[in-house]
């Protein structure tokens, strides 16, 4: 059977019917600082479930694109939308889940009054059932991450696994479509890193929320991993773990020979540079 070649229609931009667009898209963008460009030409949309996995060594770009979803940080050059509309403080389909940091340990915000920070802005009203709502929702929330038992506590004397569970708490309490996770389980011992990876995944698969997850470490997190953003000095690839973490990907974009191994259900990336996204930590995103 012969196939009639494809033909072009004339049709006006203003004519073309409206592209559906993802919990996030980002068309043409472009970050630089000054003349050091970070990325180009970068055209991602994150669809609504999809847990998509930020990769790529230290000065890559990763906080800086979190920065951008934020709303902290303006693009160079092309668009992006979160939800639908432009990033920034009003947009409430945003939950933010950062790295675990200790937290000092004389600080007597009970963990209940960090999730409420959550809601500020949200529309609860003042009134007696405004705060009823509210603490119900802090409570449901509460109970969805496991933290009920220590809420009332001062958060300073919680573990560092009891405090990143309450600010996951603190990120789906506003019920965002879009969750910007930036190395949250840094720090975390292996059995915290799984409780907080579940309950990012029970949260998309529930409400269908994207997760745009940071990491170095592909691994713990690599079961849920739809595609993978992986960024090296301007260059960056996208795709589903198969195509993204292999050698012959990953020595191209870092200019040198990479090897993957897979072992078991774990990738292992090894190489002559020192510069691998696996080895080194990341820092955090400063609010401005
Ligand atoms: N406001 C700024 N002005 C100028 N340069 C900046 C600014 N913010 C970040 N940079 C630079 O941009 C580069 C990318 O920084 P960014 O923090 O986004 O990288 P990253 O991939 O998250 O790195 P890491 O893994 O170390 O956290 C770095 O070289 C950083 O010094």
């Amino acid at each position: 059977m012969t196939t009639a070649p494809s033909t072009t229609t004339d049709v006006t931009p203003a004519d073309r019917p409206a592209q559906p667009r993802g919990a996030v898209s980002l068309r043409g963008a472009a970050l630089a600082y000054g003349r050091r460009v970070l990325w180009n030409g970068l055209d991602l949309e994150v669809q609504p479930g999809e847990f998509l996995a930020v990769l790529g060594p230290n000065g890559s770009g990763k906080t800086s694109l979190m920065r951008v979803l934020l709303g902290l940080q303006p693009l160079s050059g092309g668009s992006v939308e979160v939800a639908g509309r432009p990033p920034g403080r009003g947009n409430r389909e945003i939950g933010y889940i950062p790295q675990q940091r200790s937290l000092d340990p004389t600080l007597t915000l009970r963990g209940r009054d960090l999730v409420g920070l959550g809601l500020d802005g949200h529309a609860w009203g003042l009134g007696l059932r405004g705060r009823k709502d509210r603490k119900a929702r802090v409570d449901e929330v509460l109970a969805a991450v496991g933290a009920t038992d220590y809420a009332d506590a001062p958060i300073g004397l919680l573990s560092g696994g009891e405090q990143q569970r309450l600010r996951v708490a603190q990120a789906l309490v506003g019920d965002p479509r879009v969750l910007l996770c930036d190395e949250p389980l840094l720090s975390l011992d292996l059995a915290h890193q799984r409780v907080v990876s579940d309950l990012i995944d029970t949260r998309r698969k529930a409400a269908d929320t994207a997760v745009l997850f940071v990491t170095h470490e592909i691994n713990p997190v690599l079961p849920l991993v739809d595609r993978v953003l992986y960024l090296v000095d301007g260059r960056f690839r996208i795709g589903p773990p198969s195509e993204v973490m292999t050698s012959e990907t990953l020595s191209e974009l870092y200019g040198t020979t990479v090897d993957v191994v897979r072992v078991r259900d774990q990738v292992l990336v090894v190489g002559a540079t020192g510069k691998l996204c696996e080895d080194q930590p990341h820092h955090v995103v400063q609010e401005s």
